[in-house]
């Protein structure tokens, strides 16, 4: 069985090659940005698109209602408005949502699950399905919170997710929402600890991924097989590559769809920098430099190899910064201490692998840096710059409307033009930031998150 750390191994074993390649020479060219706004389409379905502007609208049993406006939401975001009258409407529909990253699209989906189930009833009626353990944490975690009024039963189905296996099958038969990883959710749903009979909505969070035939696909299209036929679909992410949204379509057939332009895909307010560095040793100097004269709230230093996020963690530590680091090779536990620690402030720095690159939403994130610009294999095989990850690891800042900065590390060629790629995918400027007087770098990064921190 594959588990959710099978997707972030095999990012991670791609750049074992990267080495080996040998790449061609590129210039360093900006490209224009783009002031495309952001709309949302409705492709499927020919009645209009009703918006709402307030959750009043929506008809949420009051007690959802009273959790929603405590944690603060006074009105719907955007992608909300949109998709809550579709997502909940009766009967139900499915629904294929797009929309920029930090736009809440997990309240969405979630005010539709609890929506959806049937209090007296003790039994799985609502399954969502995410990438990683620490995203299925911060998924229920959404969940409590809006059920907290009402008696909803909740369960996590990640690997060790609890004590004995007497108390976790009878939480797993009474669970009325269930979110979890796909491996540990479709072994539970076989050995039949998850009922799975009265399950009417099956969420994929960051879908893409979860369909992508060399990642998750294959669990998630099994549990899928698995659900009643009457089982509403909803699949969000930020991003959908054409092939996998055919296939999207497929997997929940005559869904209402939102889609974003590829333009309006990136999120305006991240401001993306990179820098030119000679070697590896150079990245390291350059982040060692930038810790040492920054004060930012907290940050995530990206990287594609485990053993990168350990070394870099080491030296950074040598070097005197306080960092933390996450990816696959860490024990469920260690996974969840370190993310919690994360969350709650203990530490400002993350290195961390693509294992936490999608959905992971901590405010205070004001800075991600791609020390290792993301790489993935075509259908050629070949190891090419990967546009979506890029996306979804800046999108861990500039979180709801926030300001962030990302900016990008490359040492060479094959650095530079996968940078380039992204570029030219999302048409989407990326500045260069000068190395040669850190006294400048200084003043400008100061000047950056300072109008970040003002805005
Ligand atoms: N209506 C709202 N009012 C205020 N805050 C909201 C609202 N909806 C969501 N949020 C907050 O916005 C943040 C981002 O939401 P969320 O994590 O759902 O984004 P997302 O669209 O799923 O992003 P990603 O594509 O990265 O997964 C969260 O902290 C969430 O609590």
């Amino acid at each position: 069985m594959k588990s959710e750390t099978e997707t972030a191994n095999e990012i991670e074993e791609l750049s074992e090659k990267i080495s080996d390649l040998k790449t061609q020479d590129v210039k360093h060219n900006n490209l224009q940005e783009t002031q495309a706004d952001v709309k949302i389409i409705r492709i499927h379905d020919d009645e209009p698109v009703l918006s709402v502007t307030t959750f009043e609208e929506l008809n949420l049993h009051p007690d959802v209602q009273k959790g929603v406006y405590e944690m603060g939401f006074t009105r719907p975001s955007k992608i909300q408005a949109k998709a809550l009258p579709l997502l909940l409407k009766s009967p139900p529909q499915n629904m294929i949502g797009q929309s920029q990253s930090g736009t809440g699209k997990t309240a969405a989906f979630v005010l539709t699950m609890l929506s959806r189930i049937d209090l007296n009833l003790k039994a799985p009626q609502a399954l969502c399905l995410a990438p990683s353990r620490e995203l299925a944490r911060q998924i229920m975690v959404e969940a409590r919170k809006m059920g907290k009024y009402t008696p909803v039963t909740t369960a996590e189905a990640i690997r060790d997710s609890s004590s004995n296996n007497r108390d976790r099958n009878t939480t797993f038969k009474e669970a009325q929402l269930i979110v979890g990883t796909p491996g540990t959710v479709l072994d539970l749903i076989k050995r039949h600890i998850i009922e799975k009979k009265n399950i009417k909505i099956f969420v994929l969070d960051e879908a893409d991924n979860m369909l992508n035939q060399q990642g998750l696909g294959d669990q998630s299209i099994k549990v899928k097989n698995l659900m009643p036929r009457d089982c509403q679909i909803v699949l969000f992410s930020a991003t959908y590559e054409d092939s996998v949204r055919e296939f999207a379509g497929r997997f929940a057939p005559h869904a209402n769809e939102f889609r974003l332009k590829i333009e309006e895909m990136s999120v305006k307010n991240i401001k993306q920098f990179y820098m030119d560095c000679t070697d590896e040793e150079h990245k390291l100097k350059v982040l060692s430099e930038l810790y040492s004269i920054l004060t930012i709230h907290q940050s995530i230093i990206f990287v594609e190899r485990r053993d990168s996020a350990d070394r870099i963690a080491k030296r950074m530590t040598d070097l005197g910064h306080k960092v933390i680091d996450l990816h696959g090779g860490l024990s469920t536990t260690e996974r969840d201490e370190v993310m919690d620690g994360f969350r709650k402030g203990s530490a400002k720095v993350l290195i961390s692998t693509n294992v936490i690159a999608r959905g992971i939403d901590v405010m205070q994130v004001n800075l991600v840096i791609n020390f290792d610009i993301p790489v993935k294999r075509n259908e050629d095989n070949k190891i090419v710059a990967d546009p979506d990850t890029y996306l979804h690891r800046i999108g861990r800042t500039g979180r709801f409307g926030r300001k962030g900065i990302a900016i990008n590390l490359v040492c060479d060629n094959y650095s530079w033009k996968n940078l380039r790629s992204i570029q030219e995918y999302f048409e989407r400027d990326i500045t260069q930031i000068k190395l040669d007087d850190w006294d400048h770098v200084e003043t400008f990064l100061k000047n950056e998150i300072k109008a970040l921190d003002a805005a």
